[in-house]
């Protein structure tokens, strides 16, 4: 019999607010350890949660981000269990009336080769709800010391439906839900500071069947490649399991992403009950339309969005804008730069795309600036007058190299540099340029009679005698369209 796996995420993303949830005490990461508390974190007797409007407006933009119907009203339950990591001893969600409700992420599956597309799916998603996160054990030799600093930080829950198919798909979708929060400012989703983290819900069927498989959580995932190779290595062990004639158990696994072993956390007979029930310290939070929309007005345009829409309307291969998409401040400068263009746009907007992806991320590679300082070196403005200096004939691609190296260590713009480089294509005079073109045509017979026959690219054994006359001076544009005159006649 075949099998196919069926897949369900929840993924933990920490909201990016300057203070916690339910207080002031600041929310951050890598400071001295319980500096960041105060009696509402550590749940000091007396002490009473006061809502933080920000971790709202920021799960709100999530839910509007992937396109999730924003309830009227959320409420908070307490989930109850005893672990030395959360002071109070019941964590703060929203079990029963979550804020965000349904919603879809669009994902791109890998591409049969980098340079082509790949096929673009949808995945359904249940929920988010916001809750706060815990606090952190450091286990040591012989003790183990618990840093409060996260507790209490507003941290999103967001559950798909069991409706991805493989380790590749779940590794698409966290790929663009964390370009996707990252880009709206929800949270800097740095996995490897626990900002985002993932556990993976794995369960296999025949194919063809409709019902759903026993499933096992996969639990402490934390980089996207650990996610997909858990998953991929749990379809595997559920798989052989049951081709024994053996049969799943509902279990949480732990996944080590070094060694590639899983190991048995807690199966179901030990399953918690939380015994949720309604906070009494917090009120329902009422989401008016106007809330709502004036954060709609705050989000910015999705990466597969901008992706159909830099493809339409300038016509950019796919290689460019994969590049764009993924980098926002990349991608906006792109626009500035086509915006600045103008009505040279249509022309313009494909090696500026180039230069883009190509020269200016080289030189970031290479000089490893960061991109607001390669932004202050070559403002949108400067790149696109280079890209009409070329257009214009006035420099090759060859000097626009050396004017675009000296313009990212100088700041200057195109035109002082080429000037005083000497890099200029020398406006000739034009008895003089067509004199040089008869001569290479004359001294190049065979050439000339080959392009006259149609063969294209002869033209270029004639251009290379008459730069060469012109000691490469002469404007290549000019060359070609003077060639090709003279070569009618
Ligand atoms: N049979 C199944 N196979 C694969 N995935 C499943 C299956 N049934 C449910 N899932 C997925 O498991 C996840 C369940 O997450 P949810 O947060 O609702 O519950 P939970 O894991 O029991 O709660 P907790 O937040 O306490 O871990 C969802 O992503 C869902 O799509
Ligand atoms: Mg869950
Ligand atoms: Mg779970």
């Amino acid at each position: 019999m075949k099998y196919e796996a069926v897949i369900g995420l929840e993924v933990h993303i920490q909201l990016k607010t300057r203070t916690k949830m339910f207080t002031r005490a600041a929310s951050g990461y890598g400071h001295e350890p319980n500096t960041l508390t105060d009696p509402v974190v550590l749940a000091l007797p007396g002490a009473l949660p006061v809502l933080n409007k920000a971790a709202i407006d920021q799960i709100i933009r999530a839910g509007l981000l992937v396109n999730c119907r924003i309830a009227d009203e959320c409420r908070w339950d307490r989930k109850n269990y005893f672990y030395p990591d959360s002071p109070k001893n019941y964590q703060l969600t929203q079990q029963f009336a979550p804020i965000c409700l349904g919603g879809s992420v669009e994902i791109e599956l890998p591409g049969s080769a980098r340079n082509i597309m790949g096929e673009h799916k949808t995945i359904p998603l249940n929920r988010i709800h916001l809750e706060e996160d815990v606090g952190k054990l450091n286990h040591f030799a012989t003790e183990s010391l618990v840093d409060y600093n996260r507790a209490g930080t507003p941290l999103m829950e967001l559950v798909t439906e069991p409706a991805l198919a493989s380790g590749d798909e779940a590794a698409a979708f966290l790929t663009i839900l964390r370009a996707t929060m990252q880009q709206g400012g929800v949270s800097d989703c740095d996995m490897e500071k626990g900002q985002m983290r993932c556990d993976a819900n794995v369960s296999i069927r025949p194919v063809g069947s409709t019902t759903l498989g026993t499933k096992v959580e996969m639990k402490n995932l934390n980089s996207i490649s650990y996610v997909r190779d858990a998953i991929e290595h749990e379809i595997k062990r559920q798989t052989a399991l049951v081709e024994k004639g053996g049969s799943v158990v509902q279990e949480t696994r732990d996944y080590d992403g070094l060694t590639g072993v899983s190991q048995s956390l807690r199966t179901k007979e030990d399953a918690h009950d939380y015994r949720y029930f309604p906070d009494p310290d917090l009120m329902p939070v009422h989401v008016s339309a106007e809330w709502k929309n004036s954060l709609a007005a705050t989000l910015p345009e999705r990466p597969f969005d901008r992706q159909r829409r830099l493809m339409a309307d300038h016509n950019l291969p796919y290689t460019i804008t994969s590049v764009l998409i993924w980098d926002k401040p990349l991608a906006d400068y792109y626009d500035a730069a086509v915006k600045l263009a103008g009505s040279d746009a249509p022309a313009l907007a494909q090696p500026l795309g180039n230069w883009i992806t190509n020269d200016l991320l080289r030189e970031l590679g290479a000089t490893k600036a960061t991109f607001k300082e390669a932004v202050a070196k070559i403002p949108p403005a400067h790149l696109v007058a280079l890209v009409k200096l070329i257009a214009a004939g006035t420099l090759t691609t060859n000097t626009a190299k050396e004017v675009f190296a000296e313009m990212f260590a100088t700041g200057d713009a195109p035109e002082p540099i080429a000037d005083r480089k000497n890099l200029k294509a020398v406006p000739t005079d034009a008895n003089e340029l067509e004199q040089w073109c008869r001569d290479a045509i004359a001294a190049n017979a065979k050439a000339a009679e080959e392009f006259r026959a149609g063969k294209e690219s002869a033209i270029n054994g004639l251009k290379g005698p008459v730069m060469k006359a012109s000691k490469g001076k002469a404007n290549p544009k000019l060359v070609d369209e003077t060639l090709r005159r003279l070569l009618a006649e």
